[in-house]
């Protein structure tokens, strides 16, 4: 008989999964991207992503929603055709711009998670990143750091902190394993330092605001 693995309650609901629109050339990254779809699945948690079932995108969306778990995908409406994008799972909510959509994809999600990927991959690792080190919000990040594919980011991130340009103390913002097993594990453990950041309290007032416009000029 096969042992069920026993697994604490999460303190997490939503993770918002960031990864490539491609499958890159090796396995082992589709792989990771089943796996980490199952290991959410094990643990109850829903998923966030940008929408769209190509590339990894398509592989972790697809083996989350088979898993019974709920799926969220956010996706400018200018990607939504399906030639772009293929037919994605779950739920899709459109959106005005790739802007709003990191913002949507950021509020709804408890976590981030980036699999490898590329240029878009990158830019919103590095967007909540960015975030997290100005307080805005105080979410975990974690790199799924599949067979040393960012060992070249977290060598550059190094270099960084050594070079003066991003505090040691801000070097714990990304948090990364080469499984999504250990990688939840360390999410679910992360605390956050905050070290006379700007106030998380004025950053919301500041989105509430920046969202109220964003709605009046689409309702325009
Ligand atoms: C540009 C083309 C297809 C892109 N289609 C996408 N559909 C949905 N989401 C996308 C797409 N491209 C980028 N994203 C977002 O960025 C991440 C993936 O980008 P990467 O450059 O592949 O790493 C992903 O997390 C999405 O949120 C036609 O060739």
């Amino acid at each position: 008989m096969q042992e069920k693995k026993m697994i604490a309650k999460s303190r997490f609901q939503r993770v918002c999964v960031f990864c490539g629109s491609s499958t890159g050339k090796r396995n082992c990254y589709r792989d990771a991207a089943l796996e980490l779809g199952q290991e959410l699945v094990s643990r109850r948690l829903d998923l966030v992503y940008g929408g769209g079932s190509i590339g990894l995108m398509g592989l972790v969306s697809q083996e989350v929603h088979r898993g019974g778990r709920h799926v969220l995908g956010i996706i400018p409406k200018t990607l939504m055709s399906k030639e772009i994008t293929g037919e994605p799972v779950g739920e899709v909510r459109p959106v005005a711009d790739m802007h709003q959509r990191k913002a949507e994809m950021a509020r709804y999600s408890d976590c981030f998670i980036a699999l490898p990927g590329g240029y878009g991959t990158l830019e919103e690792l590095l967007e909540v990143i960015t975030w997290a080190q100005l307080g805005i919000h105080d979410k975990p990040v974690g790199l799924l750091n599949v067979e040393g594919y960012y060992n070249y980011l977290l060598s550059f991130i190094d270099k960084a902190v050594d070079d003066g340009f991003i505090k040691p103390s801000q070097r714990h913002i990304i948090v990364s394993a080469p499984n999504a097993t250990e990688l939840v594990q360390k999410l679910e453990e992360y605390v956050p330092v905050h070290d006379g950041v700007v106030a998380k309290a004025k950053w919301e007032a500041e989105q509430v605001e920046l969202n109220t416009s964003l709605q009046t000029n689409i309702a325009r």
